[in-house]
């Protein structure tokens, strides 16, 4: 170590030769101190003027520290929010669908208690869209009910319209019943096929009603309108009743070829099923060759038996089967097709007089109802088969279809006047529910356009 030393020193004194003597010496250390305060000076100076700038600019420094606090600390208010929804959403979502609008308002109340992590909560929100509208299957429910009323009405929108559509109009202005006013609903109810005399006694009601001196308003009018329809068709609206004492009742269809006979005894078999009868049909159609395969499908479709043999049989033989059937398993009722005929080919009208004696054999009572199905398309010409039809087996209901497709609606008034017939069933298009029984005063707003009937609900 001391010989280190020696050697450092002997190489100091190559490097600097005037350190050998003592002049060398002082002047060495002398320009060492005076080194050493030029640095102390320099430093001293250096301070004095970084303290004079921080006083004349106390804002600037302020503003210079501040930005560094934030990158401490990272602002935990953000998150909170978040985490405080997430976990609101995920007890809705299970249950309920409206889960989206559920996390938004909770949000504020309670602060700072979920930390950070639960931010990764997106995940509840997903979970809402499965539920989602398989549960609206009941609203569907009263839709049919309420669309029914709505499709009675659109069904007689063609009668409808020659017959009211701005009949009220032409009472406005507060008019007497004269007799242009009289002339003009004339006019209207015959277009209809309402009939001569049902007119009659439908515009005689009105200004027995009404009046002919004193002005009347148009609401007036239809009311004093829809009475009297209304009263004139009351008397037929007697629905069919099938119960009786010893079973089953017996419904023979008759009618003119195409009148709706076959889809009709569809219609029917549905809506004794769906009121809890069972009911069991009977191909008495042995004439017309696919008239047995078509109550067929419509006995499929309703998953009822259908009693059948082959095209050419005797009807009456087919219809006596299936009502011995029928009394066998105890059936409610037996509806039997016939074969569609006009009411001048005699000895086919004798064909459904054999039908009665034979099911008399049976049951005395039997057929329960002769229910004649009439095309309202046909208008008066309807009236004239309903009136042969009745001499020839008795008719004791009538069904009359395709309401829908006619302006002739009003011959219903001209069959209730004429004959007086129960009007059991209007039917008002093709589909399986489009049967109904018959109401007078529904009719009548439904052709008239009360109470909403417009087709719509
Ligand atoms: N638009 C409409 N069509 C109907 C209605 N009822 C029946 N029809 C149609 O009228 C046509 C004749 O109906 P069918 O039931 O075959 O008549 P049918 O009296 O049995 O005929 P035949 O066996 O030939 O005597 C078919 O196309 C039915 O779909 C109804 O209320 N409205």
């Amino acid at each position: 170590m001391m010989i280190q030393v020696r050697e450092w020193l002997a190489q100091i004194l190559v490097w600097m030769p005037w350190l050998r003597d003592e002049q060398g010496v002082l002047l060495g250390l002398g320009a060492v101190v005076l080194a050493l305060l030029s640095l102390v000076a320099a430093l001293v100076l250096r301070r004095r003027r970084t303290v004079r700038r921080r006083a004349s600019q106390p804002a600037a420094l302020e503003r210079e520290t501040e930005p560094s606090e934030p990158a401490v600390s990272p602002e935990p208010p953000a998150p909170e929010p978040k985490a405080e929804s997430a976990p609101e959403a995920a007890t809705v979502a299970p249950s309920e669908v409206v889960a989206p609008v559920a996390p938004v308002e909770p949000a504020r109340p309670k602060p700072a208690q979920a930390p950070v992590e639960q931010a990764p909560e997106p995940a509840p929100a997903p979970p809402a869209p499965p539920a989602p509208t398989v549960v609206e299957v009941p609203v569907e429910q009263p839709a049919p009910r309420v669309s029914w009323l709505g499709r009675v009405r659109a069904g007689l929108s063609k009668t409808r319209a020659g017959l009211a559509d701005g009949l009220g109009a032409l009472f406005l202005g507060g008019k007497r019943l004269d007799d242009a006013l009289l002339e003009e609903l004339e006019t209207r109810l015959l277009m209809a096929d309402v009939g001569l005399d049902a007119t009659r006694r439908i515009l005689d009601g009105l200004t027995e009603r009404l009046g002919r001196k004193e002005p009347v308003t148009p609401e007036a009018v239809m009311a004093a309108l829809a009475d009297d329809m209304t009263a004139l068709l009351a008397p037929s609206a007697q629905p069919l009743d099938v119960t009786t004492a010893t079973k089953p009742f017996v419904i023979l269809v008759v009618g003119i070829n195409g009148a709706g006979k076959t889809t009709t005894i569809g219609k029917l078999a549905h809506r004794f099923k769906s009121t809890g009868h069972s009911v069991m049909l009977a191909a008495g159609d042995t004439f017309r060759a696919a008239a047995v395969e078509q109550l067929q499908t419509w006995g499929a479709r309703n998953d009822v038996p259908v009693v059948a043999q082959h095209t050419g049989a005797d009807s009456a033989s087919v219809i006596y089967d299936a009502v011995a059937a029928g009394q066998a398993r105890g059936v409610d009722v037996v509806i039997a097709d016939t074969a569609g005929r006009l009411h001048t080919q005699s000895n086919l009208m004798q064909e459904l007089a054999k039908i009665k004696r034979v099911l008399a054999k049976l049951d005395p009572d039997a057929p329960h109802e002769v229910l004649l199905v009439v095309d309202g398309g046909t208008g008066q010409n309807a009236l004239n088969q309903a009136q042969q039809f009745h001499q020839a087996v008795g008719v004791t209901g009538v069904a009359i279809t395709k309401l829908d497709g006619t302006a002739k609606g009003g011959m219903l008034f001209a069959i209730a006047e004429k004959l007086g017939l129960p009007i059991r069933f209007i039917g008002i298009g093709e589909g399986i529910e489009d049967l109904q029984p018959f109401a007078a005063g529904d009719f009548v707003d439904a052709l008239l356009g009360r109470n909403g009937s417009d087709g719509q609900d």
